[in-house]
């Protein structure tokens, strides 16, 4: 029986493949430009891999069609699927943050006018936290180019992720509040992690202690 293992397409799928090649499962031609290929089976045909979108990653393996994924644990905060949390494998770090514009008034969220406009990719993340001080937001949910809504007017904050910070300084923003840290983490379906499906508990124990050259 082969374990399948869901891979996230985007920032955080370089890592996974390294942390993967590490210990012999090599699904590098995920990597490769020249092929449009969602699913290979390793070497061994021990292991199938599925390359879907990062925010997919908990729904492969909450429905157990994988058994291990790796996803952002931003993703996971604002998905709330049920999947076991194995471990941080520590790469793609990044932040949740609220951002305005450099040149606005607001240095806090206790700043913002009540029922301002806050637009995110991550409304549920950003729902719990304005609603957790008690502040009163209009949500906007968007899809990407967030940075864009508080240059246009649309809205006077934003919830995003912030890494390098580059986006932010580029669009004349600046982060005024971290809701939480993000990293990769290793993420497996409950009934076969409690049950300890064949091969399972060995395959993620070697993830997590994986040698991945810097
Ligand atoms: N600089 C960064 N910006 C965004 N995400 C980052 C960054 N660094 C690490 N990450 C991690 O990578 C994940 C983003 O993956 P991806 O690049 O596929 O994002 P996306 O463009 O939002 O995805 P999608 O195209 O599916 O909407 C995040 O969930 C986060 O955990
Ligand atoms: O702090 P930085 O290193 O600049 O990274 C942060 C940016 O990266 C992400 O966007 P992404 O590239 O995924 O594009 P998107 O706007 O389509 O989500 C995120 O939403 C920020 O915009």
């Amino acid at each position: 029986m082969s374990i399948t293992i869901a891979l996230p397409k985007g920032a955080l799928l370089k890592g996974t493949i390294a942390r993967l090649q590490a210990i012999g499962i090599d699904f590098g031609e995920f990597l490769e430009t020249s092929n449009r290929l969602l699913r290979l089976k390793d070497r061994s045909e021990r292991y199938e891999g599925l390359l879907v979108r990062a925010q997919d990653v908990p729904v492969y393996v909450a429905y157990g069609q994988a058994q291990v994924g790796v996803v952002g644990f931003d993703i996971l905060k604002e998905k709330q699927l049920p999947v076991a949390q194995v471990a941080d494998l520590g790469f793609g770090y990044c932040r949740l943050s609220v951002a305005v514009k450099g040149d606005s008034p607001y240095r806090g969220v206790q700043d913002l006018p009540a029922h301002c406009r806050v637009a995110s990719k991550f409304t549920t993340c950003a729902r719990s936290y304005f609603e957790e001080r008690e502040l009163p937001v209009e949500l906007i949910p968007l899809y990407g180019s967030v940075e864009l809504a508080p240059l246009t007017g649309m809205a006077e904050a934003i919830v995003d992720l912030v890494s390098t910070g580059r986006t932010l300084k580029d669009n004349g923003l600046i982060e005024i509040e971290k809701i939480f840290d993000s990293t990769a983490r290793l993420i497996a379906h409950p009934l076969s992690y409690r049950l300890g499906r064949v091969g399972l508990h060995e395959l993620l124990g070697q993830i997590q202690t994986a040698a991945v050259p810097a």
